[in-house]
């Protein structure tokens, strides 16, 4: 049997340190990914229940990271173009199969250089993802790729080896994720204990994809050797999130599926993601504000004036409930 010890986000407190601010507005959240600085280490997730060209557009004009999804695979050339104009970072999502091939190449052809592009695939770690790493890289050498996903220091290594610039950490953890449920596999249930192990084998960043429930969750996350947090549940639902609304016993809700969902591939085949209703919540900005100030308060507690503070700082395991409740 394999030992590593496990725990999740609910299990750990973070232990306070004397504060060195005299404000919480001295915090600084902001964190450097490959050429580019955004205000908070979050990006929603790349589904399409979370991010459309407006949403990118919002987030890029104002500071934040984004990853545009891959399921509309026409507008994605396009959509990196009319960034460019806009002087706009341009950041997609491909997938691996053998018509992405020549979608990079295309990109290269029209000199239309995306600044990310994530590879979005289930089980990470497997040579169709190395091959496009080397791909991506040998047609567009200075774009920066996010490899994944992948939940072992093995994987991490293989994906950086081939060129990855950053890997993306969490099988299965994810709000409308059954990967485990369907599987037996993944780190749900013990993401934050999987982002630490990944964690110790990275020398670039780690992206932490799933599981994340509440504002604390990221401030563990990094913690635990994120750079940045991969969030979907948190960013469903608002106002500007794409999907249908309906209206339940007078309270507005909004859809959130998963990718590898019935609803996303229009069939049932190796379904690995189901449909739920989410609350309504509001305008996007308010959710993003609010987890920036979390943020600045966590720095605060963590004794420091950025995030790096939060790399030191001591925790204890309150407890330890692997198992997360979620149900299919
Ligand atoms: N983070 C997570 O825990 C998970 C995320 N997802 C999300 O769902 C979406 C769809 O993912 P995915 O199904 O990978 O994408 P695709 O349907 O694009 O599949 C990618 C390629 O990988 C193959 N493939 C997929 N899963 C496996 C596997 N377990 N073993 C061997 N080959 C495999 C597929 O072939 P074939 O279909 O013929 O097997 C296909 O050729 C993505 O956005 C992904 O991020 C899905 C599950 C887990
Ligand atoms: N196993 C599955 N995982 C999925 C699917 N669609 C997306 N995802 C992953 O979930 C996270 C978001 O997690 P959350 O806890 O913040 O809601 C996302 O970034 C993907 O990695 C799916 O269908 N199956």
């Amino acid at each position: 049997m394999f030992e590593v010890k496990v725990f999740d986000y609910e299990d750990i407190q973070l232990i306070p340190n004397k504060c060195l601010i005299a404000s919480r507005s001295q915090a600084d959240t902001s964190v450097t990914l490959g050429k580019h600085t955004f205000k908070i280490p979050v990006v929603p997730a790349n589904m399409q229940t979370i991010i459309d060209e407006k949403i990118a557009e919002f987030l890029a004009e104002n500071g934040y990271f984004y990853i545009m999804h891959r399921f509309d695979e026409e507008t994605r050339l396009p959509f990196v173009r009319k960034m460019k104009e806009k002087g706009f970072i341009s950041s997609i999502s491909v997938g691996v199969k053998n018509y992405e091939y020549d979608f990079i190449e295309e990109l290269a052809r029209e000199n239309l250089i995306p600044d990310y592009i994530t590879i979005d695939i289930a089980h990470g770690h497997a040579n169709s993802v190395i091959e496009m790493i080397q791909h991506i890289k040998k047609h567009l050498p200075d774009t920066f790729v996010i490899a994944g996903n992948v939940g072992t220091p093995d994987a991490v290594r293989e994906l950086e080896n081939a060129g990855a610039d950053a890997t993306k950490v969490g099988i299965g953890p994810g709000k409308v994720c059954i990967t485990k449920i369907k599987t037996g596999f993944g780190t749900g249930g013990w993401q934050l204990a999987a982002l630490r192990w990944c964690a110790k084998a990275a020398t670039k960043p780690i992206i932490a994809d799933g599981g994340i429930r509440t504002h604390g969750d990221i401030a563990k996350s990094i913690r635990f050797g994120a750079t940045m947090v991969m969030i979907g549940s948190l960013f469903a639902g608002h106002e500007e999130s794409p999907g249908e609304t309906i209206e339940k016993d007078g309270i507005l809700m909004k859809e959130y599926f998963g990718s590898a969902s019935e609803f996303q591939k229009g069939e049932k085949k190796n379904v690995e993601g189901k449909k739920i209703w989410v609350t309504h919540k509001g305008p996007l900005v308010h959710t993003l504000i609010e987890m920036e100030q979390d943020l600045q308060s966590s720095i605060s507690y963590a004794g420091g004036h950025n995030l790096s503070a939060l790399t030191k700082v001591d925790y204890v395991i309150l407890k330890n409930s692997i198992y997360n409740g979620d149900v299919i």
